[in-house]
């Protein structure tokens, strides 16, 4: 019986918000040697270059550019103090790697594969990792540059050799994390226990994988990819591999239908209080999954953060009040915009709760009601009116989320991430939300089945006794990295110096007066012939926008969720002369931007951010399209008054204020930019403190349930 067919998958999600918290990074300071670079050195960049000392990494000078939303504070790379002893280490590590670079280099494929095969040997025979890496990362170092004529810049080393040691490692947009990446997993899949890469998506556990398949093949390593689509026998395959590249929905599911198959086989008993998923043989359904050893989270911020509060879940049987469920989401969602606020119902300000008035509760009585409906209790009518009434004034389509025909041809909802712009695919909102969005939308009612397991996201890592991770933007959650997963953020320097440009935020009165002057600055840049990337934080605003160009005649391209399969295409060629872009906050991932030279010359691609998104982070990704990889470039923050994050950061009352004030006002009024900052560290608070609670009542809850016999995976209250 193959379980995982008879289970309906679904992913709860409670919210997608995240929160940044002072960083505490420790920046480690680090420049590229010259030694044995074969690549073409580039001019631009060398009176910025630090002197090169033998076997001394020296400092890279910091980021050029001022954070929005954040004080980044790294040591200074220069100063004795910045040198930990950790540090010291490190540039040890890396000063044997690199002599061991000009023996390497003179060998030939087959002996690199011989070495590689020796040091899996030795692994397997025990042997430290640790002992093992300067060799380990030489050769992975020599066979990209003989693979993909890519040679890991010294600060990619150090990145590996952080991501080794458990660290998240902070590296700007653009500075080749996929390559960094090769390292760790590479010398984690030595002792045979499988290495895993989570990512965001399908897309880009693919692309990758393919992207380094060469690079391993050098060194005679497995690769395997995991896709949403694969059956039971793919996955297998795949996770066989010596390296697994994947999501992390997928490895958390593929965790949990491993283990409701070990239950349905009596297999469990002596694995649920150890570490669980180690393989099995024998007959009948296979589980996939070979263990969990490492795993290296790419996007670190986005899955062990912002996907934080979404659980995993599987769903179980069919529930047998379905119709009667069905037809009351139909029902509230029907008379939801009878009720009136104040009047029937009153939103809790801090806990956004919506609740009905006596008279309210007086309306729902007196409602008329089908059979079905009338034999539902009362006090549940109630919940159903408030959620339905509740998504009737807050869920918005194509904001929060579009409606789309699945691959059946069946209508169903989509969230559109808050975070990343992009579709989330399979997910759903909890307690009842995204049926009453259906009822909305008058499609299918995806009445939930209950649920046969779940995991969280922080279980999920936490299982892997060796994890790293990899990101743009973590060191401003730093802490909570901490906190949660134990391991502390690194912030990698840049190869070369960045040369992004911050020019001064613009604040206006609307959101109108402000498009109207973001198109007459893209009209201006898209004359000297930059290309623009203009970020929206919806659809329906990329929309607008969109429309103001148009009756400009300025030709450009709309990316958003709506036409996901062009994302990568578009994306890529954003960097085009004259190029127009304008996206959702989708563009601020995984896609590489290429700038021609005449583009270059003329100051790079310019990013323009039309609002602040709810944490700084998001914000950080969008500009960090531009000025990549030492690339020229700029960007300006576009703000209004009446913009969703005052009202989130400072409460309904002090937005409304400002939004009127802001009708009045004319021109721009630059001065109140650190409004929005105070707006947005509010926002990110709560969402910390939110995923804080969650956090506490889990564990708590799986502490109970251990003390009872259950397995808290399995046995999940719905
Ligand atoms: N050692 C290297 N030598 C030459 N080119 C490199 C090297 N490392 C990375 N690159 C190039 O840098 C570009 C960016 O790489 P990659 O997409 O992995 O960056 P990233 O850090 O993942 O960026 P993002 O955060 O935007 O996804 C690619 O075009 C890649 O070819």
């Amino acid at each position: 019986m193959n379980v995982s067919r008879e289970l309906a998958v679904r992913l709860g999600r409670t919210s997608n918000d995240m929160t940044e918290k002072k960083h505490e990074e420790t920046a480690i300071s680090t420049g590229e040697q010259d030694g044995g670079s074969e690549l073409p050195s580039n001019p631009k960049s060398e009176a910025s270059k630090p002197k090169v000392v033998e076997g001394e990494l020296l400092g890279a000078p910091g980021t050029s550019d001022r954070h929005i939303g954040g004080t980044h504070k790294a040591l200074s790379p220069f100063s004795r103090q910045g040198i930990s002893p950790r540090m010291i280490r490190w540039r040890r590590k890396l000063n044997q790697i690199n002599e061991l670079e000009p023996m390497l280099k003179a060998e030939d494929d087959q002996s690199l594969r011989k070495r590689s095969l020796a040091l899996r040997y030795r692994a397997m025979a025990g042997e430290k990792l640790a002992m093992l890496l300067p060799e380990a990362y030489a050769l992975v170092r020599e066979a990209g540059r003989r693979a993909l004529s890519m040679r890991h810049y010294d600060v990619q080393m150090i990145g590996g050799i952080a991501l080794f040691e458990g660290c998240i490692a902070e590296m700007q947009t653009g500075e080749g994390k996929t390559l960094t990446a090769t390292l760790p997993l590479y010398l984690h899949s030595l002792v045979g226990k499988g290495a895993h890469l989570a990512t965001v998506n399908d897309y880009l556990a693919k692309r990758d994988a393919e992207w380094m398949r060469v690079l391993y093949e050098k060194l005679g390593v497995s690769v395997g990819v995991i896709q949403t689509s694969d059956d039971q026998k793919d996955r297998r395959r795949s996770y066989a591999c010596a390296v697994t590249y994947g999501t992390a929905k997928e490895f958390g599911f593929d965790f949990l239908r491993d283990r409701l198959l070990l239950r349905a086989q009596n297999r469990l008993q002596t694995e649920m209080l150890g570490d669980g998923g180690v393989g099995f043989s024998g007959g009948g359904d296979e589980i996939v999954m070979r263990g969990m050893h490492f795993c290296l989270v790419d996007e670190a911020d986005s899955i062990l953060i912002d996907e934080a509060r979404t659980p995993l879940i599987i769903g179980s049987i069919e529930d047998t009040v379905r119709d009667q469920i069905v037809e009351t989401y139909q029902w509230a969602s029907e008379h939801a915009p009878e009720f009136e606020l104040d009047e029937h119902f009153e939103i809790d300000n801090e806990t956004k709760q919506y609740e009905l008035t006596a008279r309210g509760r007086q309306k729902v009585r007196a409602l008329p009601k089908s059979d079905l409906v009338r034999t539902m209790g009362l006090v549940d009518l109630y919940e159903y009116i408030e959620r339905s009434v509740k998504v009737y004034r807050e869920f918005l389509l194509d904001r929060q989320y579009v409606v789309r025909p699945n691959e059946k041809g069946v209508e169903e909802i989509v969230i559109v991430d808050e975070f990343t712009g992009r579709l989330a695919e399979g997910r759903k909102w909890r307690d009842g939300i995204h049926q009453a969005i259906e009822a909305k939308e008058k499609i299918e009612i995806s009445v939930p089945t209950g649920q046969a397991a779940r995991i969280t996201v922080q279980d999920l890592f936490l299982r892997y006794p060796h994890l790293a991770g990899m990101t743009g933007t973590a060191a401003t959650s730093a802490r909570e990295m901490r906190k949660i997963y134990r391991t502390p953020v690194i912030r990698v320097p840049t190869n070369r110096p960045p040369r992004r440009e911050r020019m001064p935020d613009r604040v206006f009165g609307t959101m109108l007066a402000k498009y109207e002057a973001v198109a007459d600055e893209v009209q201006e840049i898209n004359r000297q012939g930059r290309p623009v990337l203009i970020g929206t934080r919806s659809i329906d605003k990329s929309v607008i926008l969109s429309k103001m160009l148009t009756e400009r005649n300025i030709e450009h391209e709309v990316l958003n969720a709506n036409n996901v399969a062009k994302e990568a295409e578009i994306v890529s060629a954003a960097g085009a002369r004259a190029k127009v872009t304008v996206a959702t906050n989708m563009a601020g991932r995984g896609t590489d931007i290429k700038l021609s030279d005449d583009v270059e010359r003329m100051g790079g691609m310019h990013v323009i951010c039309t609002e602040f998104h709810d944490a700084a982070r998001i914000d950080r990704q969008l500009i960090g399209r531009c000025g990549r990889q030492g690339d020229r470039g700029s960007y300006r923050q576009y703000l209004s008054l009446d913009d969703d994050i005052l009202k989130g950061g400072l409460g309904p009352d002090k937005a409304e204020k400002l939004k009127s004030k802001g009708e009045l006002l004319k021109g721009s009024s630059d001065k109140l930019a650190s409004l929005f900052v105070r707006a947005q560290r509010k926002v990110e608070r709560k969402h910390f403190r939110d995923r804080m609670v969650l956090m506490h009542h889990e564990k708590e809850r799986k502490k109970m349930q251990r003390e009872i016999g259950q397995d808290p995976y399995l046995d999940t209250p719905d």
